[in-house]
């Protein structure tokens, strides 16, 4: 029989995950999802078939996994409301929430349990997201299996065993969606400015973008060796890839990385303050 799902929190992140098990053949009736407006939830009724209600205590109690997909910032006081129920149940807690650690989740829930940390990003949504997870040490090999498969359900899993690595996940995927779409607008800006009509200027700079991403996940060459390919001796993409170089990209990335998992820790620790 299929474990027993119940999300905490029916948004963005949550509706990607549970719509991509569901798509994936995962049973409706074993999911359930909660919000605070039973007008979010009645479409969601609707739409996939899944259980959903606004008492997250009543959520709790059948669950095998609660996967926590509320806002960082009402974490805390959304915990602390479930721990009885949590306590009784004791079942796999997923955390979706930026720069919560599990040992602050667990202390908020009232202690002693099984606790997967996960970074998804959005293009979750269309079943392109890219996941990083770690287990603290009271995970079981099924539950990390388990959660895998979830996670899969709507992309790619990566598993880090340090929980500061989380950090960098962060940066490179958590917030990466939001990079590459600062560069799709710039590419199609600057394809208008050369005089293409908008609509065509869109629609070459984001099939180039699936295209590339496509061809570097499956060639046999790194992105490196890509890159010099479509770059012939004294043409056009040498004179456009020494221009960034000049400018000073690689930096820019490293610069924004290092801002972002910087950000992450100071969420940590502005969140996670004991009282
Ligand atoms: N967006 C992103 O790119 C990423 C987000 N995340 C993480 O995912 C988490 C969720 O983000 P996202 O899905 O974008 O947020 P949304 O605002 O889309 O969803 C939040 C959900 O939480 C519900 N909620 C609020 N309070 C309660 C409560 N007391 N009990 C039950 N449900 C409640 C809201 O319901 P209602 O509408 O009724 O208030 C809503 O359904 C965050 O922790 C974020 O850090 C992680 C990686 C990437
Ligand atoms: O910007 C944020 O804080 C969240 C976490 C990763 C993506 N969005």
């Amino acid at each position: 029989m299929a474990s027993q799902v119940t999300f905490i929190g029916a948004g963005n992140m949550a509706s990607a995950i549970f719509g991509g098990m569901i798509d994936g053949g995962y049973p409706a009736d074993a999911i359930t999802a909660t919000a605070r407006d039973d007008n979010r939830l009645a479409p969601l009724r609707s739409r996939y078939g899944i259980h959903a209600t606004t008492d997250n205590d009543a959520a709790v109690a059948n669950a095998d996994v609660v996967v926590l997909a509320v806002k960082p910032q009402v974490m805390r006081a959304v915990c602390e409301a479930m721990r009885d129920a949590v306590q009784t149940r004791k079942p796999l807690i997923v955390s979706v929430a930026a720069g919560l650690t599990a040992e602050t989740l667990d202390d908020w829930l009232g202690g002693g349990l099984a606790v997967i940390r996960c970074m998804p990003n959005t293009p979750s949504l269309v079943g392109a997201g890219a996941s990083g997870l770690y287990a603290n040490a009271r995970v079981s090999d099924d539950q990390r299996s388990l959660a895998t498969t979830l996670l899969e359900a709507v992309g790619l899993v990566e598993w880090v065993d340090d929980e500061a690595l989380l950090e960098a996940v962060t940066a490179v995927s958590g917030s990466g969606p939001a990079y590459f779409f600062l560069i799709f607008e710039a590419l199609e800006d600057a394809g208008k400015r050369l005089g293409l009509p908008p609509q065509s200027a869109r629609r070459l700079a984001l099939q180039t973008a699936f295209g590339a991403a496509r061809m570097a996940q499956q060639s046999e060459f790194d992105p490196a060796q890509l890159k010099r390919n479509v770059m012939s001796p004294g043409g056009t993409t040498e004179r456009a890839i020494q221009s960034f170089e000049d400018g000073g990209l690689r930096q820019l990335f490293e610069n924004a990385t290092q801002a972002c998992a910087l950000r992450a820790r100071e969420m940590a620790e502005e969140l996670g303050k004991k009282s």
